[in-house]
């Protein structure tokens, strides 16, 4: 079975399961049928269903590459080849800080390209959790139809009820990282469930934002499709309002990686010289710091 098929008929599984099934930490695992089925959902997966976002971004991804001649490392996730030393790190890194997790999810939020999906899936692996898009929920809870498609059809209200009632359901499960939409943190209700794991900022500066998604083009991000002008200006023009208008928003997550931070850190020339596996890795350290502050470990 594909495993977006198997992530679909997991999560619609646990949709339809009632709260009383739902216990304790190990109960993700046990649902989704034990650790083998669980490490597949976190490997990165191809939709069998052309619509899909990723499949669609993958594809507009290449056409603009070829286009623009767009460097290797603004490519799309499942792209990424992490050195393998930055891999044994990461893995390292996981294995000191899981036990102390005890099972609780852990939230990406952040502007629309920030990265939430790329190091999800990568964080999700080195820990052994499953990975969840809750973009892709809300699409499989719509027919499969596409965040755009949603946003054009029934409009922005109708999607962000759908986000909270995935994220609701989301709520209730253990050993997942999930990647939220960027509009995900401005409704308080969804902090209320992003609260029962631990939430991690991706802060990562509206420049380098606009140029990735300019990359990829803006087809399948619906906020950012109705401004004129030349797609770096209207994207970075449009993000910098969205990013005025949510940064304390963000600001709630339990822990924030900065990119800005990382590069001062690090002594590297670029941003762009972080790769996903050193910001996962970044994340894992501030989700530590957080834990040492609040649970004392
Ligand atoms: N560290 C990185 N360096 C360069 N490009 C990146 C990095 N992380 C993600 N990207 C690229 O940015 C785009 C958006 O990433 P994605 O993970 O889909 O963000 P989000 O899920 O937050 O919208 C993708 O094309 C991805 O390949
Ligand atoms: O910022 C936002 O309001 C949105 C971000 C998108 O998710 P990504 O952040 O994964 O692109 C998606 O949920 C929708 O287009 C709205």
């Amino acid at each position: 079975m594909e495993a977006k098929a198997v992530q679909a008929f997991q999560f619609s599984a646990m949709m339809h399961s009632t709260k009383s099934e739902i216990t304790g930490p190990n109960d993700s695992l046990r649902m989704f049928g034990g650790f083998k089925k669980q490490l597949f959902v976190s490997s990165t997966f191809h939709s069998p269903r052309p619509s899909t976002r990723l499949q669609r971004r993958t594809r507009s991804l290449v056409v603009a590459c070829l286009h623009n001649n767009i460097p290797a490392r603004t490519l799309e996730s499942e792209t990424f080849h992490a050195p393998v030393d930055e891999k044994l790190i990461l893995k390292s890194k996981s294995q000191e800080i899981e036990p102390y997790l005890n099972g609780r999810c852990i939230y990406l939020v952040g502007m629309m390209g920030s990265g939430k999906t790329t190091v999800g899936k990568i964080l999700s692996q080195a820990l052994s959790y499953a990975f969840f898009d809750s973009d892709a929920l809300v699409e499989e809870e719509v027919d499969g139809t596409s965040v755009a498609d949603i946003f054009k059809h029934y409009g922005e209200t109708f999607f962000r009820t759908k986000e909270t009632e995935i994220l609701r359901k989301l709520s209730m499960m253990h050993r997942n990282v999930i990647s939220t939409g960027g509009g995900a943190v401005v409704r308080p209700i969804n902090w209320k469930y992003m609260h029962q794991g631990i939430s991690v900022w991706l802060d990562v500066p509206v420049e380098a934002l606009a140029q990735r998604i300019t990359a990829v083009g803006t087809d399948s991000r619906p906020l950012l499709n109705n401004e004129p002008g030349d797609a770096y200006t209207k994207t970075f023009m449009r993000l910098s309002a969205l990013f005025e208008e949510r940064s304390e928003a963000y600001a709630n997550a339990d822990a924030r990686v900065s990119l800005e931070n990382m590069v001062a850190k690090l002594g590297q020339r670029d941003m762009s010289d972080l790769s996903p596996t050193a910001i996962a890795m970044e994340a894992l350290e501030q989700i530590k710091g957080f834990l040492m502050s609040k649970d004392g470990c």
